[in-house]
């Protein structure tokens, strides 16, 4: 084998190796805590023995190649394959095999830009298929025009940058997320937060009745109603199509915060009658941070998807068809591609969400035969993620226990789950989204477990 030959090979058999890690790593987390199925056992042991006859084919090449060490922080990340993560943001971000594999491979700062042509914009990529993503992206969203961003928050700041005039007012909600408020901040809006109600949803008349308050004052209708469909707090769902009719009846534009929906649920923004969706890849997408979504409709894209005027005073330079609101390019490398390389399975499982609810509703069910839990969200759930209080039970435990609040995490370890908020015993977030039921089942059992163990009673 020549030399040119040989670094070929080489680089393809490195490739090969990491990517049989990645589908090893989704085989042992998808068999926890019961263990592998036959299935999972059989792809294990092909895999293992590729891998075995692949690092002998090298080991044979080449004398000096030595198995890759990986050291200190990259053996923290050790959480998917041991335990089942019930940690309330990261479920509906975790990477697909196919994503792990795209990181892999476009880890490279500039690596997307290989192939970047006239008129020399990201979106505009053909190889890799990033301009065929835009198209599919906003179809997804049912918008007509979709960019990647680096995160929800980013795509906030380009809608309200380029809408807000200083001093104009924007409608959230008073669950709104802080990434909304500095969004209008950097505006230099002012934000005005709709009160949700007793049973902490916010409604279209509230949101209506706050447009009214602040026409009243100011003289001006608001500029932008911001609104997110599930909140971060209890992650109870607010009256999203209400809202997006009282917007079009007022003629205020309307940005739908997907952040826990887009990615995981069905979203159709010209249903709810969005002129703006956002979301948020790392948190629903299973894409590595920063990521997310800006989508909009014909009539809005020249406004937030202008391109750049300015020419250089001296040297008369101009910059194509660069986009204000990114600066020219957005969302580069390893995040988009990992974003890509999920989207296939993205748009599948956004078909199964009733499932998730069910399992979500399944789970909340058997904690609440706990005598003293409660679930602080809406009930029964419509969503995998929860706001439950165990202060009536596990608090009460922790009160004379030597580990205090801790024993409950160290209960949960033992049992193979992870993803609480260590010392947590009042109020505290899960998700159990993208467990499988078996897992749904172990978890359930594992909380009725530890509560019988300290003699508190089950209903
Ligand atoms: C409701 C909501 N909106 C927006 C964001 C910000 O999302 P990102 O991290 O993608 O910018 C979050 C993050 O936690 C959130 O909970």
């Amino acid at each position: 084998m020549d030399e040119q030959m040989n670094k070929k090979y080489l680089a393809n058999k490195l490739f090969e190796t990491q990517f049989a890690l990645e589908d090893l790593r989704e085989i042992v987390r998808q068999s926890l805590p019961t263990g592998m199925s036959n299935d999972q056992s059989e792809h294990y042991d092909e895999i293992v023995s590729g891998l075995g006859g692949l690092l002998e084919d090298l080991g044979k090449k080449n004398g000096q190649t030595q198995p890759v060490k990986i050291v200190g922080d990259l053996m923290c990340r050790t959480r998917e394959e041991e335990f089942i993560n019930i940690q309330p943001i990261q479920a509906g971000g975790r990477l697909t095999p196919e994503a792990r594999k795209a990181v892999i491979a476009y880890g490279d700062g500039y690596s997307t830009c290989d192939n970047c042509r006239k008129p020399f914009r990201l979106d505009k990529i053909e190889k890799p298929s990033i301009s065929t993503f835009h198209t599919d992206l906003a179809e997804f969203v049912g918008m007509d025009q979709a960019r990647v961003v680096p995160g929800a928050r980013r795509g906030f700041q380009a809608v309200a940058s380029s809408i807000i005039e200083k001093g104009d007012t924007v409608v959230v909600s008073t669950f709104a997320h802080y990434t909304e408020f500095l969004a209008v901040e950097g505006a230099g809006g002012i934000v005005r937060e709709a009160p949700v109600n007793e049973h902490n949803i916010l409604t279209a008349e509230s949101v209506a009745h706050k447009i009214d308050e602040v026409k009243r004052e100011t003289g001006k209708l608001p500029a932008l109603i911001m609104i997110d469909h599930f909140d971060y707090l209890f992650c109870n769902e607010h009256d999203i199509y209400g809202i997006g009719k009282v917007a079009q009846e007022y003629g205020i534009p309307f940005l739908y915060n997907g952040a826990y929906t887009v990615g995981i649920m069905p979203v159709n923004g010209q249903k709810i009658g969005a002129d703006f969706v956002v979301g948020s890849g790392h948190k629903s997408m299973a894409s590595a941070a920063p990521s997310g979504v800006l989508a909009t409709t014909e009539e809005w894209a020249d406004k937030i998807f202008r391109t750049t005027q300015m020419v250089g005073d001296v040297t008369g330079r101009k910059f194509g068809i660069k986009e204000v609101e990114f600066l020219g390019c957005t969302l580069m490398g390893a995040p988009l591609l990992s974003m890509m390389a999920s989207f296939p399975h993205v748009k599948e499982r956004t078909k199964h969400w009733d499932e998730e609810v069910k399992k979500s509703n399944y789970f909340i069910n058997e904690f609440l035969r706990i005598e003293g839990n409660e679930v602080l969200s809406e009930f029964p759930r419509k969503h995998a993620l929860s706001k439950v209080d165990t202060t009536g039970s596990f608090d009460k435990v922790a009160k004379t226990h030597k580990r205090k609040g801790y024993f409950f995490s160290d209960e949960l370890k033992k049992r193979g789950i992870a993803g609480e908020f260590p010392g947590a015993t009042r109020s505290w977030k899960m998700s159990t989204y993208g467990l499988s039921w078996d897992q749904i089942h172990y978890l359930s059992n594992s909380f009725i477990e530890i509560a019988d163990k300290y003699d508190i009673n089950i209903n």
